[in-house]
């Protein structure tokens, strides 16, 4: 093993690869800025030097890659404080006043709980509503008509319904279209190790360059965009006046009186946080549950049975119990985000005898952690049971990373401790309304037999997407 020096302490720094020794260097000649990329690396890492390793980052300063949940429960949870910031980012462009980037202190606290309680507010199940009436029937169009590819359809009605809890009711389609284009162009111009802090500026830059004139052009577009729905709130709704319309996250940001820029930028964050990983997920759990026939008739009879009860009400949380469970087994196996964003400390710490340097950029694999034996029975197969009542999975809170008495990590699909994700509650709501809605209303088939009817093979990046996207045989159930 490698291990270095730390220059604050006697403790040396998590092992990782000799090159290190030079540090620009070997971010140069190692790194290939993509997160695919990096997954290989740290594979390799990982199975050489255990589960903390270090890797040079931008700067002097080490990046350290923790993929054991035992030593992210330790900084995320018990330490929660001391992990709970973020490194530096460029204070322009789109993220610079996102809350996510936000230094921790009182404005991320502020951000933080406007965002919350903006959401914990929101009249989810009306937008939730109108989304699906425009989902059921274009699905419904193509159905028992061959072979549907629903994942255009599904990231269309998911970031419809997060754009009512952002911008308001009622934003026109072709405003919706055009932002929804903006949101793929912009991240698709993004230099995905830059999100993670894991480039050193120069490099960074260098790689900007060639689409910086895209990137800035696509940016403004956004703005102008975003600025023209700030704007909208701030007028009066002649047919809304009275009937007191539903406020949006817009509102609560005029409210708090932010700067333009700030308030684009924090659109951005919610639109962007919320649409892509949420309409990823849903596309994973119904890939599922293509592929897993009888779970599917399964949830399907659980659904109605819950339905038919008389105690039953569309919007009161009290669906399915193997709903929650089927969405729960697909985050745990296929979590839209691979790994947090990037964490960093106000001090030196001591973990497992090495020292992560106070300022170190800290990260963690959470997707490995969900199909870890030592946690989890045939980890790899489908078997949302586990999650019901008297299963190994029952009680975990999905929000928190942990069950109830364990000291330790078991799945983190939305992180863990003070920075993970504040939206984690809503994307469960939609995530179980639409899967409800949808087995309710069709049956989903294989398009052709055999295992490979589905291909479940991963396309690494920000989000961790279907590498080919869904394809299924609808069926309009007769008395969905
Ligand atoms: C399935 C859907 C979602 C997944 C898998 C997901 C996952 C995550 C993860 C892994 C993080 C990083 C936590 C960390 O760095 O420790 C995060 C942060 C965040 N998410 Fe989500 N998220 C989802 C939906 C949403 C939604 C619906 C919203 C808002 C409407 C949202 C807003 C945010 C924000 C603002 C942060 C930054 C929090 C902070 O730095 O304090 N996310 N999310």
């Amino acid at each position: 093993k490698h291990h270095r020096k730390c220059d604050s302490g006697a403790n040396p720094l998590p092992p990782g690869p000799p090159w290190q020794h030079l540090p620009r260097l070997g971010n140069l000649l190692y790194r290939c800025p993509t997160i695919a990329s990096l997954a290989d690396v740290l594979q390799h890492l990982h199975a050489a030097y255990g589960p903390v390793v270090s890797l040079w980052a931008a700067g002097n300063k080490p990046a350290i890659f923790i993929a054991s949940r035992d030593a992210a429960y330790r900084t995320l949870v018990r330490a929660g404080a001391t992990f709970a910031h973020r490194p530096p980012s460029w204070p322009f462009g789109l993220n610079g006043h996102g809350i996510n980037s936000t230094p921790y202190g009182s404005r991320w606290s502020l951000l933080r709980r406007n965002l919350g309680s903006h959401l914990a507010a929101a009249d989810v199940a009306s937008a939730l509503q109108s989304s699906l009436d425009k989902l059921v029937p274009s699905l419904e169009s193509e159905a028992d008509d061959g072979v549907v590819a629903p994942s255009e359809m599904f990231r269309a009605a998911v970031f419809s319904f997060f754009a009512s809890l952002c911008f308001g009711e009622g934003v026109a389609e072709d405003v919706l279209w055009k932002l929804r284009g903006l949101h793929t162009e912009i991240l698709s111009l993004v230099v995905e190790l830059g999100a993670f802090h894991l480039m050193p500026p120069f490099l960074e830059v260098a790689c900007y360059l060639p689409k910086c004139w895209r990137f800035s052009k696509a940016q403004k577009r956004h703005r102008v965009t975003v600025m023209a729905l700030i704007s909208a709130r701030q007028q009066p709704n002649r047919e809304e006046v009275g009937a007191g319309r539903r406020r949006c996250y817009v509102d609560t940001l005029l409210e708090l009186g932010l700067p333009d820029e700030e308030m684009v930028s924090l659109c951005w964050e919610f639109m962007n946080a919320a649409a892509k990983t949420t309409s990823t997920a849903l596309e994973w759990i119904m890939a599922r549950l293509v592929i897993h026939q009888d779970k599917q008739q399964k949830l399907w009879k659980d659904i109605a049975g819950t339905r038919f009860n008389e105690n039953y009400m569309a919007d009161d949380g009290r669906r399915s119990p193997f709903l929650e469970a089927v969405v729960l087994e697909a985050l745990r196996l296929h979590p839209p985000a691979h790994y947090l964003l990037a964490h960093t400390t106000d001090k030196d710490v001591y973990l497992d005898g090495y020292v992560i340097p106070k300022g170190s950029v800290v990260n963690y694999g959470l997707a490995d952690m969900g199909r870890d034996a030592a946690s989890w029975t045939s980890p790899d197969e489908f078997l949302p049971e586990r999650f019901l009542e008297g299963g190994e999975g029952y009680g975990l809170s999905v929000t928190a990373g942990c069950s109830n008495g364990n000291k330790t990590i078991r799945m983190m699909p939305f992180g863990s401790g003070r920075r993970a994700c504040p939206g984690a509650d809503v994307a469960l709501t939609v995530l179980k309304s639409f899967v409800e809605n949808l087995v309710t209303r069709f049956e989903w088939k294989p398009v052709g037999d055999g295992d490979g009817a589905v291909d479940m093979e991963e396309k690494p990046g920000l989000v961790t997407e279907m590498k080919t996207p869904l394809r299924t045989c609808l069926l309009v159930r007769q008395h969905g």
